[in-house]
């Protein structure tokens, strides 16, 4: 099969598009490279730079279909600048709707977020929890699985959107490095990499266990998988929504403290200010994938995903 990657020389992207090499698929990339970040374009891949709006002058009937991760995600500043992510995140997407309408290619696979569910009433989180998203980005998302759902009933879309939780970890050389960097994993690392003093523990007077937030951790590579499962579980006319997620909570300082036993290092921390938009527990109920798709994730072991996180980590700090 032949499919296009938009967004695949991001993070999640290059690691989806290098899973559907593996599996002995066609891949072409479409990037325009706007993050300022290049996970890498996996070998083997054709690669576009170009924009989503532009995504008709790429697309033809010999596709089977589209992944769609190209997007701005970075929730502070979507609160800050938020026609930007209504700009890209939502009229990108119009406009790759429209190329696929135009060329018939009537499968698609989108990159969707937990911050579509807000602050939750419940946890573990199921698909039909109550979506009030608390920031922009969390609403760009939202507003385009509404258009994908309306796309497929109108249009006979096959879709699929997965709401990730937090995506940790690495495959081989295709890992997680924003920048600025703004996760915990990456941050956590650094420290390790001696390349920042402390982290910042951002607020310790939740209502936790330890008083720190409560996320679920979720390998890449396991998310990859859950992505090429969705491609075969689409049907013309409807829009299935599922969870990415483990299940499975860990706070701020048990990350820490994973880290710490992974790497060797002390990693020290300082207890600072809550930050603005964190829910203090988001954790995914996961069965819709399970049930429906067959998504089986088997790289749960949070010590497992933190040290794929390090190799990356050491990896990209000796080519610099
Ligand atoms: O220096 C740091 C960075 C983060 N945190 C905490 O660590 C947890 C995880 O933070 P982070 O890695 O930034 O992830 P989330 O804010 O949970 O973000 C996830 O969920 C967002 C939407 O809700 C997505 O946009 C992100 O891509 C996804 O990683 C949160 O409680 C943060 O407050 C700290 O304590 N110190």
């Amino acid at each position: 099969m032949k499919y296009l990657v938009t967004g695949g020389a991001g993070y999640v992207g290059s690691v989806v598009a290098q899973h559907l090499l593996e599996a002995g698929h066609e891949v072409t990339v479409l990037d325009n490279l706007s993050t300022g970040f290049r996970a890498g374009v996996p070998a083997g891949a054709a690669f576009v730079e170009g924009d989503i709006r532009d995504a008709a002058k790429w697309l033809d009937p010999s596709y089977d279909g589209v992944l769609h991760f190209a997007a701005f995600s970075q929730v502070g500043e979507s609160v800050v600048k938020p026609e930007k992510y209504w700009e890209n995140n939502v009229g990108g997407t119009m406009a790759l709707l429209a190329a696929m309408r135009e060329a018939g290619v009537n499968r698609l696979v989108f990159s969707s977020t937990a911050a579509t569910y807000g602050e939750p009433e419940e946890v573990p989180i199921p698909e039909s929890a109550p979506t009030r998203p608390t920031n922009p980005y969390g609403a760009s998302k939202l507003a385009v699985d509404h258009m994908i759902t309306s796309e497929a009933h109108a249009h006979g879309l096959a879709a699929v959107s997965l709401r990730y939780f937090n995506v940790a970890g690495a495959y081989g050389p295709y890992g997680e490095r924003h920048d600025p960097e703004s996760h915990l994993i990456p941050l956590v690392l650094q420290v390790a990499q001696g390349r920042r003093e402390a982290i910042s523990v951002y607020g310790d007077d939740y209502p936790t266990p330890d008083g720190t937030c409560v996320r679920d951790y979720i390998h890449v590579a396991d998310l990859a998988d859950a992505h090429l499962l969705a491609l075969g579980a689409a049907r013309s006319g409807e829009h299935l929504i599922c969870n990415l997620g483990n299940g499975n909570g860990f706070s701020v300082r048990e990350v820490v403290e994973t880290a710490r036993e992974v790497t060797g290092h002390p990693i020290p921390e300082v207890t600072a200010p809550r930050r603005a938009g964190d829910p203090a527990v988001l954790v995914a109920s996961a069965q819709t994938a399970r049930a429906t798709l067959g998504w089986n994730p088997s790289r749960a072991d949070l010590a497992g995903i933190i040290a794929d996180a390090w190799e990356f980590a050491r990896d990209t700090q000796r080519e610099h």
